[in-house]
């Protein structure tokens, strides 16, 4: 056995997985929260609808975005006018954009990330992508991996139709490619375009309105790999664990459903109470083998879903305000950009917090 064992043990890394690099980018078309509603109902030619346009006015208000980067534009939305309707079939036209445009934005954060680094994109080992916004095959990694120049020996993963969530889960997927395939490097990459759900107002879907007020397009990109190489390889922040907890009976609380008329959603109005009954017990149990229970004792790197779920989480928990500052600031300042967006904060964390 003992002839097993070696070989087995050599294929591992001896040290934890470790972020090398973060790279970000927004699409060019800046939104400012306060002329959103003119330019919503504007483009979606819905001013005759004045009172809802009133309270979607107050809805944007509420969000806490102050702006938003978004890849449409009145031009596009000219040349594609179904996806100015509530619920008319429009699938093909928002394909079209999401299956260009996804690989487009996804590698303006992952060459950044790759420049950060510091290493020869022939050292990328493994690739995982996640995006909400399309399916197809080959997908948006192949499309992805060429943009890039990627070697053709890359190991890829596409994760479609994931959202928020994905994006620290990713994190976990990369952290084992990292620890068990010694010398791997693991680029990992979302991507976030909001084409599949833009739609016009309804005053019957709170939810759809909801979504037009408070998320925004980015992408984000890191590197991962354990076995630091000294003097060319810089780690910004080490995996030390990485799990996923389900909360019982919770598949109502969020979700969405791809269909003609591109991506609809759903989510409870009592998300901040689903989380903060839950939360308290997650991370006891993440930080019980390091002896942490002072959750203002660590840095936080949260995924903003929105205002009150922050509120929430930092009330509950009784967090210093400055705990959720670069969360809240990645919000205000960008929107909810779903699985891109705890990338982003990671990224401003480090910018202010020497690690
Ligand atoms: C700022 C919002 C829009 C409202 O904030 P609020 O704290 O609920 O504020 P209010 O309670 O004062 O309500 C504002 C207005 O909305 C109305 N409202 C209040 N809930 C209602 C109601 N369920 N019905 C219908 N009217 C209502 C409320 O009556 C009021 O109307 P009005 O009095 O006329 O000003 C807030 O809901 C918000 O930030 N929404 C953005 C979306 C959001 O945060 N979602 C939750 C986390 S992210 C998420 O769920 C992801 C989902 C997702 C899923 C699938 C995917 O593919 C991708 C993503």
């Amino acid at each position: 056995m003992a002839s097993l064992h070696a070989p087995r043990k050599a294929q591992r890394a001896q040290g934890p997985a470790t972020i090398m690099a973060i790279g970000t980018a927004n699409p060019p078309n800046l939104y400012e929260q306060t002329t959103y509603p003119d330019y919503y109902f504007r483009v979606t030619n819905s001013e005759h609808k004045q009172d809802l346009k009133h309270k979607f006015r107050r809805m944007c208000e509420k969000t806490m975005v102050n702006r938003r980067y978004l890849y449409l534009t009145e031009e596009i939305l000219k040349e594609r006018p179904k996806l100015c309707s509530y619920m008319e079939p429009s699938f093909d036209d928002r394909q079209d954009i999401v299956v260009e445009e996804v690989p487009k934005l996804a590698k303006e954060a992952a060459a950044k990330a790759i420049k950060e680094w510091g290493g020869s994109k022939s050292d990328i080992t493994h690739l995982v992508f996640c995006s909400i916004s399309g399916i197809d095959m080959p997908g948006a990694d192949y499309r992805l991996a060429k943009l890039l120049g990627l070697p053709l020996f890359v190991n890829r993963i596409m994760l479609y139709s994931q959202a928020c969530h994905m994006g620290a889960a990713m994190l976990r997927i990369a952290k084992d490619l990292a620890e068990n395939n010694k010398g791997a490097r693991v680029l990992v990459v979302s991507c976030e375009i909001t084409v599949l759900s833009f739609r016009g107002p309804d005053e019957h879907d709170f939810e759809a309105l909801a979504g037009q007020a408070g998320f925004g397009d980015g992408a984000a990109a890191v590197i991962v790999g354990a076995d630091p190489i000294q003097g060319l390889e810089k780690p910004i922040y080490e995996i030390m664990s990485a799990t996923q907890v389900t909360v019982p009976e919770s598949e109502k609380a969020v979700g969405g459903h791809l269909r003609e008329v591109g991506l609809t959603f759903h989510f409870f109005n009592q998300l901040p109470m689903i989380i903060t009954d839950n939360i308290g017990n997650s991370l006891a149990d993440a930080f019980k083998p390091l002896g942490i229970t002072d959750w203002n004792e660590v840095f936080w790197v949260a995924h903003p879903g929105n205002w009150a779920i922050m509120n929430a989480i930092e009330s509950k928990l009784g967090l210093h305000p400055e705990k959720l500052s670069t969360a809240r600031h990645v919000f205000a300042e960008s929107g909810n950009m779903q699985s891109a967006t705890v990338y982003f904060v990671m990224d401003e964390v480090r910018k202010r917090v020497p690690l």
